[in-house]
């Protein structure tokens, strides 16, 4: 069978294996259609029905969350953790609370773990887990509660040599520390390598906080410096105001761009004098009050209630932080009449194929996300092996190396889209480079 059949032949069978489970299909008809000019250079791996083989998680594991609310009501909630592949380590990847989460969010996102786990260079399989646990407006004791309700389940499959589970949308430092804590006392085990994004005083890394958002821009520059630019300057639009887009934005002004908007679910601000990313991390890291609050201290700026839509705002780079399937078709269309010249993904598979297209058609610069936003798991990565050594490097000796592993990645993707011949064809060449590794891996360690 050819390539392109072959890929065609797999993910008919993606979808009919999967019911239902859009986010996963789009994120696998995203890889596969690129990875065609390597089966075509390589049969064996067609033989060795390898893409048959990468689709399908390793271990998939549902369960059942049973917690109680302030209230004294009892609440039950879904929790999941895919194990998806595990041919370069243990598996690694980030826990969602968010009421969309389900097993497609969830298998998507460990899809694209694989590969952009592959591609930071250290020795980390991909994998993802989260629930359908909405934070939002929860007490403190409320939120502790399903962490260990959740960990109560979840520290039966996890190990430091095993998962390594970190945070994602609603997780943050704070859930870390809660399901750390659980686990210790459950597993009777204070491996520190178990989870990371921990809090510092108990095996947390420096670095590790602003680490995605930094990174985007670490990457991002040089996507701006391959074109002969740089950040000086430039007018930048970010949506989502959670941890990913405030460390962006605070890279990117530190590279001296102007950054004029970032949103989350009620809506968007913007400030044309430029975001002031003091009130932003007030309100949202202090406070965790609603965006709409940045007027109360930038009476200047503009709130568009119940809108999310930032790419409306005139740029010349994009950003986008908060979620997947924020940029469709007619944002790219909006942001390609308004001039922008490149777009970096830090959030998770933000931007839809058809839109994906649109820039790409239109000679916009596009960096897919698990390239751009590798800089978290890449911390964290860096976190297990201090972890591991029982050390705590300095915040300089973790961003240099992030900053490094940035670079790499780009050299990478860079040149494997050299090799099939479309340079700047940075979604092709993530993919590859990121499938060349799993896929000998996986070739070695026999059918499994
Ligand atoms: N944390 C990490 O280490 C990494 C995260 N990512 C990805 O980056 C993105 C942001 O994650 P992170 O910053 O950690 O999460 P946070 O929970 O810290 O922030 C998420 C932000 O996005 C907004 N948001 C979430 N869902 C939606 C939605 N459906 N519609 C509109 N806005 C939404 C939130 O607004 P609101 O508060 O109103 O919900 C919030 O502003 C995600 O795609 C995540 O998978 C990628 C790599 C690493
Ligand atoms: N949420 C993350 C970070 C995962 C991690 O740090 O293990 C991601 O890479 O999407």
């Amino acid at each position: 069978m050819d390539a392109k059949n072959y890929v065609e032949k797999v993910l008919e069978d993606v979808k009919r294996r999967n019911p239902g489970e859009v986010e996963f299909y789009n994120a696998v008809n995203e890889v596969l259609h690129t990875l065609i000019p390597v089966l075509e250079k390589r049969p064996e791996l067609i033989e060795a029905a390898i893409l048959d083989r990468i689709v399908e998680p390793e271990r998939l594991i549902s369960f059942r969350v049973p917690w109680m609310d302030d209230a004294g009501n009892i609440q039950i909630n879904r929790g999941f953790r895919v194990q998806f592949n595990g041919a370069l380590g243990p598996y690694k990847g980030g826990i969602r609370f968010h009421p969309t989460v389900s097993q497609s969010i969830v298998k998507f996102l460990g899809f694209e773990q694989i590969f952009k786990n592959s591609l930071t260079g250290l020795p980390m399989g991909g994998g993802k887990g989260g629930s359908d646990f909405d934070p939002k407006g929860k007490s403190d004791a409320e939120i502790m509660r399903f962490c260990q309700a959740f960990m109560s389940e979840l520290y039966k499959h996890i190990g430091p040599d095993v998962d390594v589970p970190a945070g994602d949308i609603g997780v943050g430092g704070r859930e870390i520390g809660f399901m750390y804590g659980m686990y210790r006392k459950l597993s009777n085990s204070s491996s520190q390598g178990v989870l990371t994004g921990k809090p510092l005083t108990f095996g947390g890394s420096l670095g590790r906080t602003p680490a995605t958002g930094y990174g985007l821009l670490y990457f991002a520059n040089e996507m701006l410096k391959d074109k002969g630019t740089t950040f000086e300057g430039k007018t930048v639009v970010v949506s989502g105001s959670g941890n990913v887009a405030i460390y962006a934005i605070e890279k990117a002004q530190q590279f001296g761009a102007k950054v004029v908007t970032c949103s989350d679910s009620g809506g968007y601000i913007y400030d044309e004098e430029g975001i002031d990313l003091a009130v932003v991390k007030q309100l949202k890291e202090v406070e965790a009050r609603r965006i709409k609050d940045y007027l109360e201290f930038r009476p200047k700026a503009k709130y568009v209630e119940g809108s999310t839509n930032v790419w409306e705002v005139k740029c010349d780079v994009a950003l986008p932080c908060a979620t997947q399937n924020e940029i469709d078709k007619a944002s790219a269309d909006l942001l390609i009449k308004n001039g922008v010249q490149f777009v970096a993904e830090g959030a998770n598979m933000p931007t839809t194929l058809d839109a994906i297209a649109a820039f790409q058609n239109a000679g916009i610069y596009f960096g897919p996300a698990k390239a751009c936003n590798a800089g978290g798991v890449a911390t964290s990565g860096l976190e297990m092996t201090q972890n591991s050594m029982r050390l705590s490097w300095t915040f300089e000796e973790v961003d240099d190396k992030l900053k490094g592993i940035m670079q790499n990645i780009f050299a990478a993707s860079k040149a494997a889209a050299k090799e099939i011949g479309d340079e700047d064809n940075l979604l092709a060449g993530a993919n590859i480079a990121g499938f060349l590794k799993v896929s000998d891996a996986m070739m070695k360690q026999g059918l499994i």
